[in-house]
């Protein structure tokens, strides 16, 4: 048997709501497991258990198969999120097979765990995560994923994205921005209520957020090179999954 992956939901194409390729056109694969558990993960299903049901293993071949079936032709990039996909080492044969087929390929992770595969990724998103997560960065650990982009002359393909839902965790993402200034750096307005089904009301508190963000970042001379954006698709279509 082929090695497999263990995915939550493809779908797609849409646009990348977040960070370094915002707008971007894109397939999503999610896969399943997380080895943290932020409190305002906005997609804990992918650990919670809540959705283990739903979760199908699948080869290489298989997922570009439903890639495919859903995107037709109309694709040439796809991001790989979850959960954590960079626990899975099964993820390289999936890789090789988007390559194969000229597709670009965007990941998002927290940085907490290395895959050589890194490397072959296009557009790295690398996350690490604030105190009102709950969660603690090993910088170490998040040091050495740098050395090794570096080492294998792949650097450029990396940046640097912090959730941002109060000043503690923007005191955060400034030490972050501080200590890898070389790489391109992100905020991201958090979303408090991922429950919610009410999308107006939603939307006019992630602008007043983005509003707050953008004028602390405004008024901080250590912030000059920084890009502030809110979650395009929540502003769109709420906490729809999917999306
Ligand atoms: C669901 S995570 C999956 C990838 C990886 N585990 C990570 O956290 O980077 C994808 C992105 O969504 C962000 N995110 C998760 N919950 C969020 C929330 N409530 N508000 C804003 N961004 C959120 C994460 O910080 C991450 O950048
Ligand atoms: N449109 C859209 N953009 C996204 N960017 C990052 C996402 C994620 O959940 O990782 C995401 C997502 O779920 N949808
Ligand atoms: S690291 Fe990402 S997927 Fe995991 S709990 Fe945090 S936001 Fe959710
Ligand atoms: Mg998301």
């Amino acid at each position: 048997m082929a090695e497999t992956i263990p995915v939550l939901e493809i779908f797609g194409p849409t646009i990348q709501g977040e960070g370094m390729v915002i707008g971007q056109k894109t397939m999503f694969i999610r896969t399943a497991g997380c080895d943290y558990s932020c409190s305002w993960c906005d997609s804990a299903f992918t650990w919670d258990g809540s959705a283990k049901n739903e979760i199908i293993q699948m080869d290489a071949e298989q997922v570009w198969a439903e890639l495919t079936r859903i995107g037709g032709n109309r694709f040439s990039h796809v991001t790989v999120s979850g959960g954590n996909p960079a626990l899975l080492k099964n993820l390289q044969p999936v890789i090789a097979r988007l390559k194969e087929k000229d597709i670009e390929i965007a990941l998002e992770t927290q940085g907490s765990r290395y895959q050589d595969w890194f490397t072959e990724i296009d557009d790295l998103t690398i996350s690490p995560k604030p105190p009102s997560s709950g969660m603690k960065t090993d910088f170490d650990v998040l040091s050495s994923i740098f050395t090794r982009l570096r080492d294998a002359g792949t650097l450029s393909s990396a940046s640097l994205k912090v959730v941002v839902f109060n000043a503690e965790d923007l005191a955060f993402a400034k030490k972050v921005h501080l200590t890898y200034p070389g790489i391109p750096f992100y905020l991201q307005v958090g979303n408090d209520d991922t429950a919610t089904t009410n999308d107006e009301a939603l939307m006019k508190t992630l602008m007043s957020r983005y509003q707050w963000l953008i004028d602390e970042v405004m008024e901080d001379e250590q912030l000059n090179l920084v890009r502030v954006l809110p979650q395009l698709h929540t502003l769109l279509w709420g906490n729809k999954r999917g999306v």
